[in-house]
């Protein structure tokens, strides 16, 4: 029967309209999901769902989000959604409409007049909190509305996952394009996911590491993002280099700790991502103090348990070195919830958005969120006469 023989198949239509695919995030009609409806007498009404590939681990969401939409229409007494899979043909259309018509293996960020703000987190060396702050600037981030992806591009410790409680989740690939994995309202890829086990260890360098780069950008659907926020793995190593090759565009925050060794390492974390033209937005001072409790008259104090003034040293050695202020923006004290939230998947910008580290990690993602990008440290795509 057609939707002029029966306006409620029509109006059946329409409420799947309003179901977006988890992971595309347009709704599932747009996408040519929907592969036929039928409607009774009785008011029993049949969803037939084409899933992107066999196997998809959004099958059961699917079913719940178009169970719910079409027994909302008045009329419809039950609903029966049957899963079949999209044949070689549906799933080019599909690639076809996702890329906008561009050819293949393009990194959409590197392209002119892409708005996505690029951010690569770094560090000089590993431990000072590189993951933390990028999964809670983020996630800040997308609570204030931002549409944001996540890159882990961390080889040696690609911890995002578990600090967004992602576990052990693959991201579905429908050939040779890969979808993020939803959470918390952000698109998730990690280096880890293509690995084949968990605890693999990943050896690769060079022109190999190269490659998975290019694929985690150019083959993955990012769609359009606000902001991509990049862990690096720590050091001045291939990543780095590549990122910086690849999308000149992008810009780079450096953590470190408030130790003054530390810092000295962050300077050259900096300076490597200056090399590459990146320009370096500012400098974050993480494990900055530890807030105690006196446990004989209940006040509080201070303890520097890594040293100070790290973080402004290195902001002012970069300042120096690279010719514009490289500010120090945010100074995030050590406090056991943000490590907790870390190990539970609950970042504590949404999770205790009241504790003193989330307030810094969320005044953190206000600054980024509201500023004017400048020129300085940046190509301009001109050539010196
Ligand atoms: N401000 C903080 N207060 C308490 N714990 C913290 C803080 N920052 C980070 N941590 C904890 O320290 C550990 C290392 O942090 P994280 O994984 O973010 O560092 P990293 O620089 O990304 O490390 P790697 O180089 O191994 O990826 C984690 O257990 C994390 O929860």
């Amino acid at each position: 029967m057609s939707d002029a023989e029966n306006p409620l198949l029509g109006k059946i239509r329409a409420a799947l309209h309003t179901v977006d695919d988890p992971e595309i995030h347009r709704p599932i009609t747009e996408l040519g999901m929907v592969d036929e409806v039928t409607l009774d007498d009785a008011g029993h009404a049949m969803v037939r769902i084409l899933l992107t590939v066999s196997g998809c681990p959004m099958r059961n969401t699917l079913n719940t989000e178009v169970t719910k939409a079409v027994m909302g229409v008045e009329g419809v007494s039950s609903v029966e959604v049957q899963m079949g899979v999209m044949d070689d043909e549906q799933r080019a259309a599909l690639k076809q409409l996702l890329r906008g018509g561009e050819p293949e293996r393009q990194i959409q960020f590197a392209q002119p007049g892409n708005l996505t703000q690029v951010i690569a987190v770094a560090s000089g060396k590993g431990g000072v909190g590189k993951s933390s702050v990028t999964v809670n600037l983020a996630t800040a981030l997308a609570s204030m509305g931002k549409s944001v992806g996540i890159l882990d591009a961390d080889i040696y410790g690609h911890s995002v996952p578990d600090m967004l409680g992602l576990g052990d989740a693959k991201p579905t690939a429908v050939d040779d394009m890969i979808m993020p994995v939803p959470s918390m309202g952000m698109k998730v890829i990690s280096v880890g996911m293509l690995k084949p086990e968990r605890d693999q260890v990943i050896a690769w360098r060079g022109p190999i590491l190269d490659r998975a780069l290019t694929q985690l950008l150019a083959d993955v659907y990012w769609g359009d993002l606000d902001f991509l926020i990049l862990d690096l793995p720590p050091g001045t190593g291939d990543v780095a280099m590549s990122l910086g090759q690849k999308i000149p565009n992008s810009e780079v925050i450096v953590v470190t700790t408030p130790q003054q060794a530390a810092s000295e390492v962050a300077e050259r974390a900096g300076t490597m991502a200056a090399i590459m033209q990146q320009r370096v937005i500012g400098v974050v001072e993480n494990m900055s103090h530890l807030e105690v409790t006196s446990p004989s008259d209940g006040h509080t104090f201070r303890v520097d348990l890594f040293g100070s003034g790290g973080g402004q040293k290195a902001a002012d050695a970069l300042s120096d070195r690279l010719g514009y202020e490289v500010p120090l923006l945010a100074q995030i004290p050590l406090e056991q919830d943000l490590r907790e939230g870390g190990d539970n998947g609950a970042p504590i910008v949404v999770s205790d958005p009241e504790k003193p580290s989330a307030k810094a990690l969320l005044a953190l993602a206000e600054h980024i969120a509201g500023r004017t990008r400048g020129l300085a440290g940046k190509q301009l795509g001109v050539s010196p006469v």
